[in-house]
């Protein structure tokens, strides 16, 4: 394997990565440089990964982003294998994880009231411009090296591997329902998109005590989604009779949907007053009417990832519940398939890279 141009760190360690070379998303076997353990930083050997629908737009460039070579990955988790001197927090050998973010300026309004994720330097842990000049790359990685704000504890219990989705699916249901309201025992929450995102969300809503309503593309989720996951009610989109029948029932809906819709027969869900919180990332441009807002005073609103505060709030709270994600592990030889498979949406409910046993020298 020939080392690229992406080893451009001035002190630097090399790593063994996947990464994406153009827009047909495919990964291969590259070697990356990493920076130093610099002060403040924790070195992180990587052993599971999971694959987001976010890697999976960025690596198709569906987002118009991609600067190839591309190493995906914002669910990682692993042991720290060095730290520099003023870390205190971390120790080698501490069980860790990394979501979305791997710095930000630490002194905008936004990171000053703890909101880190809304910074408007915010460096993304792939696919983004570090401080150094240099392209982020992510977790389809044997190491990562990243500032000790941006690291999260894993608590004690939580497997790492079925933890691993929650660094980024987790974290960016669960702030939404923090901060709407939406997780008040006994209301109704809609979920809309049963996937990576949608699962860990319907898992949250129950953890809180809230009925849950699943609207799904997918007819053949329901017995799962019911029996496996606990949702109380599932609804087929494409059922109009269905989709009449759950009108004005929900007080919230959480939006994970990868794809665009119009958002016309979704809002109708919601009761007069409700709220609908955008997750979900589409290359294309939504639907909607200003009637299906106005007429019942209801909410759009977006939310993205979630603060670093939050992230270990949610994990800890997960933890208190034994709330862990539904997986599939592939090895680092398979990922083309996942991201083939995550496409067709043929995964329950998120693929995660066993990196520690597989992605290896060749
Ligand atoms: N806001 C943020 O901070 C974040 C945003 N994202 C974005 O959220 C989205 C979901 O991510 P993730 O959960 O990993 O993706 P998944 O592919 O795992 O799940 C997406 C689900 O959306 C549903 N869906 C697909 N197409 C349509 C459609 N045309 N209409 C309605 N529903 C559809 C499917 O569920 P079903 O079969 O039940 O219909 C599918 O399983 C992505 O766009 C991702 O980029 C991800 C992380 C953070
Ligand atoms: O999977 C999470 C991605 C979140 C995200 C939010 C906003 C943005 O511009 C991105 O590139 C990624
Ligand atoms: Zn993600
Ligand atoms: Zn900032």
């Amino acid at each position: 394997m020939a080392p690229t141009e992406a080893e451009q760190h001035p002190r630097k360690a090399l790593a063994l990565a996947l990464a994406a070379h153009d827009a047909s998303g495919r990964v291969t076997p590259i070697r990356i440089s990493r920076r130093e353990t610099g002060e403040d930083d924790v070195a992180i050997q990587v052993l599971y990964c999971g694959i987001c629908h976010s890697d999976l737009h960025t690596v198709k460039n569906e987002w118009r982003t991609a600067m190839y070579p591309v190493v995906p990955g914002h669910e990682i988790a692993g042991l720290v294998t060095d730290v520099g001197k003023n870390v205190h927090k971390f120790n080698v050998g501490d069980r860790v994880g990394v979501g979305c973010m791997a710095n930000t300026c630490q002194s905008c309004e936004s990171c000053e009231a703890g909101l880190e994720n809304y910074c408007s330097k915010i460096v993304f842990t792939y696919n983004s411009r570090d401080r150094d000049g240099t392209v982020t790359c992510g977790g389809y990685s044997d190491m990562v090296v990243v500032n000790q704000h941006f690291v999260i504890r894993f608590p004690d219990g939580m497997p790492l591997d079925k933890g691993a989705p929650l660094l980024c699916a987790g974290i960016t249901v669960y702030t939404p329902m923090k901060y709407h309201g939406l997780n008040e025992p006994g209301k109704r929450i809609g979920v809309i998109g049963l996937g990576g995102l949608g699962h860990v969300a319907v898992k949250f809503a129950k953890a809180f005590g809230m009925r849950v309503t699943v609207i799904s593309t997918s007819p053949e989720k329901r017995e799962e989604a019911m029996e496996k996951l606990g949702a109380d009610a599932f609804v087929v989109s494409s059922d109009a009779g269905q989709m009449k029948a759950a009108k004005g029932t929900m007080h919230g809906i959480i939006n994970t949907a990868s794809a665009s819709m119009s958002m016309y027969p979704y809002l109708a869900l919601l009761k007069p007053q409700g709220k609908m919180i955008l997750l979900g990332l589409p290359e294309k441009p939504l639907q909607i009417s200003a009637f299906s807002l106005v007429a019942g005073g209801k909410t759009l609103a977006g939310s993205c990832m979630g603060s670093i505060r939050d992230t270990q709030e949610m994990m800890d709270f997960a933890a208190k519940h034994e709330l862990t994600t539904d997986i599939e592990v592939v090895g680092a030889e398979d990922v083309n398939d996942a991201l083939e498979r995550l496409a067709k949406g043929d995964v329950r409910y998120r693929f995660v890279i066993d990196v520690g046993n597989t992605l290896v020298a060749a």
